[in-house]
């Protein structure tokens, strides 16, 4: 795996091998407490160095959720670069959840931050929000390319209060959520064989009633603990099921802090997204 591959190419490699199962780390309060650990820095510190060194061989990516962190200041801050590098040097990709979106030149500045082999937070991936204009992220969208990174830009969340937004239909007659798509196609056209420029699409959705065929990786959240299983997955995904990286946070957490048992959770999970993606592809 060279540095300098694309995020695409090495994601698809990770799925191929160790299925695709991406594993959140969300080190909710009550997360921290039912393993036993402090709800403060320590305790952060405890919690994420276990799932990593119990899970950074077996899934495909990590994702931390970067707020969970941040309720701790500059010390929860440390805490989240160490997780991100310690996933990545344990050969596991990492996509950092930040979901961030702003103008043009701040929109550099937060690439900086992520997609910057130099930065403190450099990481595989990172979550985006279209919000203030796919075309807003241009500059994300230029340094993930220069550096081997991937993004996931929000098309479809899996929320219920996402579809007011996502569901409306813009100016130019699309739909909000197919333009992202578009966008993405657009940006992963004749990269083979996966593009890194991915879309989140809730696992939630009754259907996606959206072209999902971006050329790239599809990150599915809403597994577990907000209601969906892998069986809803060929519902939603239909024919681009063979591009989505499952995301599960809490539903697989919940079975620490012994490693084997949160390996065996995972594997537990790759079993069920195995048989989905059988009957479904
Ligand atoms: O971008 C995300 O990861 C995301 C998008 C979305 O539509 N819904 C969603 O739940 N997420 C994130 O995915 C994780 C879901 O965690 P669990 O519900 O515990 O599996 C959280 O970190 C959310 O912030």
């Amino acid at each position: 795996m060279t540095a300098s591959e694309p995020f695409g190419a090495r994601l698809r490699r990770a799925m191929d091998r160790r299925g695709p199962l991406c594993a959140g780390i969300d080190p909710h309060p009550a997360l921290l407490s039912a393993w036993g650990l402090p709800d403060d820095v320590g305790g952060l510190e405890r919690f994420c160095a276990t799932a990593v060194e119990a899970l950074a061989g077996q899934v495909a990516a990590f994702k931390p959720q970067s707020a969970f962190f941040e309720r701790f200041g500059s010390r929860g801050i440390a805490v989240l670069e160490r997780t991100v590098a310690e996933a990545r040097a344990a050969g596991a990709l990492v996509v950092l959840d930040v979901k961030r979106g702003d103008i043009g030149s701040t929109m550099s500045a937060y690439a900086s931050a992520y997609l910057d082999k130099g930065a403190p937070l450099f990481s595989d991936a990172v979550t985006l929000s279209p919000y203030l204009g796919f075309g807003a992220l241009r500059p994300a969208l230029d340094l993930a390319r220069a550096s081997g990174c991937g993004v996931f830009v929000l098309a479809l969340t899996s929320n219920p209060e996402g579809a007011g937004v996502q569901r409306a239909t813009g100016g130019d007659g699309r739909q909000v959520a197919q333009a992202v798509l578009d966008g993405l196609a657009a940006e992963n056209a004749g990269a083979a064989p996966l593009g890194s420029f991915g879309a989140v699409v809730g696992a939630t959705l009754d259907e996606a009633g959206a072209d999902l065929n971006v050329n790239g990786p599809l990150l599915a959240p809403g597994l577990g603990a907000q209601g969906a299983t892998a069986a809803d997955l060929p519902r939603v995904f239909g024919d681009a099921l063979g591009n989505v990286l499952p995301a599960v946070g809490r539903d697989l957490l919940r079975h620490g802090p012994s490693p084997m048992a949160l390996r065996a959770a995972a594997e537990r999970e790759a079993e069920a997204f195995a048989r989905a993606f059988a009957t479904g592809a």
